[in-house]
């Protein structure tokens, strides 16, 4: 049976005003902003970033991209940019989440989960435990001697995300090669609360608006 309830979508990738303007009037629920990374297509200078922030109307999220894990230098960036939501790529000491959240408290924070096998739900649910506010299913590599933290274009195993999904007690954003081929499926599998796509709706890196129309068609 279809669900009654709407996929939440965070368009990622955002380099610039008119992309946040196309993402959002095709119905984009958060905007992402990738900050400094050791690779990836989708880098923004924290001075766009944060232009980008400011003329983002309300409702709209704006989602910081760190792959900061010092607590100091992740409370820095997010004052550089001044996003509502930090996404942090990169595993954090646990104390992390309960210290962002006594800084900042009015920014949420998303941890991203790199599945590569079972043991991510073990790392999933660990997050939930110190607190994290929402988890975010990738496809990256942190194991690789140049980390790989993000803007893949590669899928995962969907199975392990459906048990993270069944098991969280907080809202959980699938990514990683999803398209407008794709993305059906991935939700019937999944079941997520929001999806993260930056590839897919992509053409030469530049967002594309008949793949982002496509996209948001497929997920009605
Ligand atoms: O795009 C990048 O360069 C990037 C690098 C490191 C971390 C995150 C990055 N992108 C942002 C995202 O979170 C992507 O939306 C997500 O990884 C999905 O990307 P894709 O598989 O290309 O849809």
């Amino acid at each position: 049976m279809e669900s009654p309830f709407r996929t939440r979508v965070k368009i990622c990738c955002i380099s610039s005003l008119d992309e946040a303007r196309l993402a959002i009037q095709f119905g984009a629920d958060a905007l992402g902003l990738v900050g400094r990374m050791p690779s990836g297509p989708g880098v923004v200078a924290d001075e766009l970033a944060a232009r980008i922030v400011q003329v983002t109307p309300p409702p709209i999220s704006t989602f910081m991209l760190t792959s900061e894990t010092i607590l100091d230098n992740i409370i820095a960036h997010q004052q550089r940019v001044g996003a509502n939501t930090i996404q942090l790529v990169d595993a954090v000491p646990p104390e992390t989440y309960a210290q962002l959240h006594k800084a900042l408290p009015a920014v949420k924070v998303v941890q991203v989960i790199h599945v590569i096998d079972e043991s991510n739900l073990d790392e999933a649910l660990q997050a939930l435990q110190n607190g994290v506010d929402a988890l975010l299913l990738d496809s990256g590599n942190p194991n690789l001697a140049v980390k790989e933290l993000g803007g893949t274009g590669r899928v995962h195993n969907w199975l392990v995300s459906r048990q993270i999904v069944e098991q969280s007690s907080v809202p959980v954003f699938l990514a990683g090669g999803l398209k407008p081929e794709n993305v059906r499926k991935a939700i019937d599998m999944v079941r997520p609360f929001g999806l993260d796509i930056c590839s897919g709706v992509r053409t030469n890196g530049k967002l594309d608006a008949q793949k982002l129309e496509a996209f948001m068609s497929a997920i009605k």
